[in-house]
């Protein structure tokens, strides 16, 4: 659907590149996530698409076409395939819910009474019947974003870009919005690129993710692969603050020592897939003769798989606690030796 090969953007004649080489492939049906720090080059990617940032190198292929090759015209035309969705919603105050949601369809030359049969097409899809003659300034922040999504509809696009769709709004509403996106997402057969600072909308709504750092991609892969085998050091940070991975630093100071003749080792183990809740730690203390503290130990979920991060610290024997180790990993447990540390009380993982 979406084909990105070789972008670069330089803004100005000196400094860094907004965009450095960057090339993706977005399938059919995805909802496809890009991550980044504030300034890593996500929103000229995501404008470069449709083509409201020129990439000054590279290729843009959207539903097979070549956008860079077209002419205004036929620019205007893939763009009606290509809907977008704002981080501030961008409604015109002085024009109805209604009239917002029409105004593309207007500059589109599309007759009223199309309009019209398409707005109520488009209200209850969005959740907003009732609102139909209310102006922007009586919405909540999550019926603006709504509105937002039905006037991005209004065309019937295939694609549908988010900017920061859930960045202005609270985390309640944040889940209806993205909630509301996936079911459109199946409903309407629409693929969708959104870029975000937040890893919980990735997990939350993404299939893949792509992780931007100075306008590279630095990772990208199916998203519960890349939450639970992070690569780079910038993703490991990312994940960390949604799924706690690693513990607060002081807490494996405060660990009590092993006994004379005993180790202490830390161990951090991932359960993923069904058998995640199967209960290993206390068969391992009794088949190993070994104590295991758990020190921290969450279940999760990512697209529907549950997986567990369990940080470990074992005390035995050494050859019993390698014994137990590999007892675990022939269940099909990952298990790494060392815990990462986190400062205590991080800041929210956002850009
Ligand atoms: N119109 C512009 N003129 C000059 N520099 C720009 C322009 N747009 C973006 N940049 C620069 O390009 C780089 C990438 O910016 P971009 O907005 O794409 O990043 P971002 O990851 O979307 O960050 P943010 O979430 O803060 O918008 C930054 O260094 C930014 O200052």
């Amino acid at each position: 659907m979406i084909r990105l090969a070789g972008l670069s953007k330089r803004f100005g004649t000196i400094g860094p590149l907004a965009l450095d080489s960057v090339s993706l492939s977005v399938e059919q049906g995805e909802v496809f996530g890009i991550v980044g720090r504030s300034g890593a080059g996500k929103s000229t990617l995501i404008r470069c698409v449709n083509l409201l940032e020129r990439p000054d190198e590279g290729h843009v292929e959207v539903l097979g076409q070549d956008l860079l090759a077209l002419d205004e015209a036929g620019l205007r035309t893939a763009r009606r395939s290509i809907g977008m969705v704002f981080q501030h919603f961008n409604l015109l105050s002085s024009r109805t819910v209604a009239g917002n949601i029409a105004f593309p369809l207007e500059v589109a030359g599309v007759p009223r009474a199309e309009r019209e049969a398409r707005i109520s097409e488009l209200l209850p899809l969005v959740g907003l019947e009732t609102k139909r003659e209310a102006y922007p300034a009586q919405l909540s922040g999550g019926q603006k974003q709504r509105v937002g999504i039905a006037r991005a509809l209004a065309s019937s696009p295939r694609i549908l870009l988010c900017d920061e769709a859930t960045s202005a709004l609270d985390p309640e509403t944040t889940a209806e919005i993205l909630t509301l996106i996936r079911n459109l997402r199946e409903r309407l057969n629409l693929t969708v690129l959104l870029i975000t600072h937040e890893m919980s909308v990735v997990k939350a709504i993404c299939d893949r993710v792509a992780v931007m750092e100075a306008g590279r991609i630095i990772e990208q892969g199916q998203v519960f692969q890349v939450f639970t085998r992070p690569e780079a050091e910038t993703t490991r940070r990312f994940v960390s603050g949604v799924i706690g991975h690693g513990v607060p630093s002081g807490t494996l100071a405060r660990l009590p020592p092993p006994n004379p003749g005993e180790q202490q080792r830390l161990l951090q183990i991932l359960f993923a897939g069904p058998g995640s809740t199967r209960s290993v730690i206390s068969e391992a203390t009794r088949r190993f003769d070994l104590d295991l503290n758990i020190i921290s130990g969450r279940i999760d979920e990512i697209g529907g798989v549950p997986f567990g991060v369990m940080a470990l610290a074992v005390y035995g024997e050494s050859q019993r606690i390698d014994a137990a180790i590999s007892w675990m990993r022939g269940l099909g447990l990952e298990v790494t030796e060392g815990i990462p540390e986190v400062r205590a009380n991080p800041p929210a993982e956002t850009a």
